[in-house]
This record gives C-alpha cells, sequence and structure tokens, in this order.
C-alpha cells in the first residue's frame, strides 16, 4: 500500500470559528493505484491535496495520521516535510500553469530546481519524459509565456515528477483547458504512472466524467467526509450512496443507465463546515433520509473495495 490515511482532521482558522474542511477522512491508496478525487466545490478536495505536502499558515493539523510506503508523513512538522516534497510526495497544484516564473526559460528552471535539491539534469532522460507526455526537447529553450495551456501543464507534470515520487497528486489540472488538450494531459498521467515513473496518483476533479476514464479507483466526498469509494467501474455504474447518484445523475457525460433519460441535478448546498450538523451531512438534500439519519453514518465495506457511508446503502 503507497498511502494509508486514517482519519485525517485538517482545519482552517479563521475569525469566526475553525472551518472543519477534512473532518476524519480514512483512505488507501495501493501502488500503481490513480485515485479520482471527486465532489462538489468546498467538499475538502483540494485541503486533502494540500495536507499531504503542506499545511499553510492558516491550516491546522487537527487528528490522524498519514503513511507512505510504511513511514509516517510528518504533516504538522514543516520542517520534516521536506523530505517528502517533490522526492517522495509531488503536487501539481490547482493554477501551476500561471505559477511558472515567467523570466527563466523552461531548461534553467528545471536546471535550478534540481540543483536546489541535490541532483542534476540528466538530459536523455528529460528529453524521454518530455516526449512521453508530447512534447518537444525545444520547450527547454522556451520561456513559459511561450506555450499553450495544455503544453504548460504537460510539462509542470514532467517537472514534479523528475525525482520519481511514491505519489503524485493532480489537483485540478485539467480543468482550464479545452476538450482534446484535457484528454492530452489526462493521457500524460497515466503514461507517467504506466512508466513507473510516479507510483501512484491522486486525480482531484470537478469531472466525474473524464476521472471515469482514467482513475482505477473513484471516491467521493462530501462536506469535509468521504460519502463513497469504489472501482471506478462500479462507482459510475453501481453507486450505493444517494449523494453519488445525484452527482452521477447530473451528469451528461458518464455512462450510466436512465430510465426516464433526464438529468436530474442536486438541488440546495452543503451544510457550513465551520459549524457542520451531526449525523448524515446529507440528509437535508437527501431523498432518502428518515430518522436513523440523525446519527452519522460509518464507513462500511459494503462489497470488496466498495466503501460507502450511507444508513441506506
Ligand atoms: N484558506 C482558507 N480559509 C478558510 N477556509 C477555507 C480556506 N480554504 C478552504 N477553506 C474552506 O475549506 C473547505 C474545503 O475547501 P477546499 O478548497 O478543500 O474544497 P474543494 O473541494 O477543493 O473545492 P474546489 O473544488 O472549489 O477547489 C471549504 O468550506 C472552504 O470554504
Amino acid at each position: 500500500m503507497t498511502l494509508t490515511v486514517n482519519d485525517l482532521r485538517v482545519h482552517y482558522r479563521t475569525l469566526r470559528g475553525e472551518v472543519r474542511a477534512l473532518d476524519g477522512v480514512s483512505f488507501g491508496i495501493a501502488d500503481g493505484e490513480i485515485l479520482g478525487l471527486v465532489g462538489e466545490s468546498g467538499c475538502g478536495k483540494t485541503t486533502l491535496g494540500k495536507s499531504l505536502i503542506r499545511l499553510d499558515g492558516r491550516m491546522r493539523h487537527a487528528g490522524g495520521s498519514i503513511t507512505l510506503d510504511g513511514e509516517d508523513v510528518p504533516i504538522a512538522d514543516d520542517r520534516a516535510m521536506n523530505a517528502f516534497r517533490f522526492r517522495r510526495i509531488s503536487l501539481v497544484p490547482q493554477y501551476s500553469m500561471s505559477a511558472m516564473n515567467p523570466t527563466r526559460r523552461i531548461g534553467r528552471m528545471i536546471r535550478e530546481l534540481l540543483a536546489a535539491r541535490g541532483a542534476e539534469v540528466d538530459t536523455p532522460e528529460l528529453h524521454r519524459r518530455l516526449a512521453l507526455v508530447g512534447l518537444e526537447p525545444d520547450i527547454l529553450e522556451r520561456y513559459p509565456i511561450e506555450l499553450s495551456g495544455g503544453m504548460k501543464q504537460r510539462t509542470v507534470m514532467v517537472i514534479s515528477t523528475l525525482l520519481d515520487p511514491s505519489l503524485l497528486i493532480a489537483d485540478e489540472v485539467t480543468s482550464a483547458l479545452d476538450v482534446s488538450n484535457q484528454k492530452a494531459v489526462a493521457g500524460a498521467l497515466v503514461g507517467l504512472r504506466d512508466r513507473g515513473l510516479v507510483t501512484s496518483m491522486v486525480f482531484i476533479t470537478h469531472d466525474l466524467a473524464l476521472t471515469s476514464h482514467i482513475a482505477d479507483t473513484i471516491m467521493v466526498m462530501y462536506a469535509g467526509l468521504l460519502a463513497e469509494k469504489a472501482p471506478a467501474e462500479v462507482l459510475t455504474t453501481r453507486p450505493r450512496h444517494p449523494y453519488t447518484r445525484r452527482l452521477l445523475g447530473a451528469l451528461p457525460q458518464v455512462g450510466v443507465r436512465r430510465s426516464e433519460g433526464r438529468l436530474t441535478g442536486i438541488e440546495g448546498s452543503p451544510p457550513s463546515l465551520l459549524d457542520p450538523p451531526t449525523g448524515c451531512r446529507f440528509r437535508d438534500r437527501c431523498p432518502l433520509a428518515d430518522d436513523q439519519c440523525a446519527d452519522r453514518p460509518p464507513v462500511v465495506e459494503v462489497a470488496p473495495r466498495h466503501h460507502v457511508a450511507c444508513w441506506k446503502a
């Protein structure tokens, strides 16, 4: 098992109190696995990705543990985390395309980045990796502004995986791209995994349809908690959580049979994480909710590798 996350709690300190962005999340990722992480805006996806790399000044590790390849990941200790960042766990953040230094040619940027970590550029290997994501070696002589959005995104992916991390977290790397670039970037991610340049991956996205094409497993989050996790094919064809069903019902792309052939959408909005309700957090929006849902449902393995947090699943 590459990654084990156990009852992880990460809060944001705000003037109005603590936002419980991750409120007790447990899951694992196996060697070679691509985990698609989906859920509505604000459910905690980015917080989860960031927690595995760096807690910023407003984030607080409120509990739980993470192990990577059997070793404790000290997320609350920023200095100790240096040994993990980039080498063992690497993040392609949201908006990384615009975060590239505009005054550096790509090749120089890569040399400097590796030098800062005591490593050197292996040029033939770098060319091989660029080719793997469909980029020509001449990109190394260019400035970021000279690249298209998709090219920048693929460049960042190569840079993020130069030291062959165990885990790559890709946060909304396809959202700002057109459909053909989305496919190219998603394909490039799978290529990195297939060649063993990264062992496992978390692919964070709003796009459940795209995720279902590249992820082995999909995890659905709702209001800071895990709602459902299952092999991609199972989750998209036989979802058990009413929220996952609604999420799929709101999508035209995924191949789920719907008798009426209509899209349903999801009424209402998720609860505030400043003071989340007790019991099931989806119950105000759930058509199946009854008195039992006033108690928080545990995450139960309803079938092999299929986990659901719902009394009605
Ligand atoms: N810096 C911050 N300060 C306070 N609250 C925050 C901060 N960043 C995120 N939050 C809150 O934490 C919760 C989880 O946010 P997060 O960005 O992880 O969600 P997300 O699922 O990644 O959303 P999106 O898809 O919009 O990126 C939300 O309620 C959000 O408002």
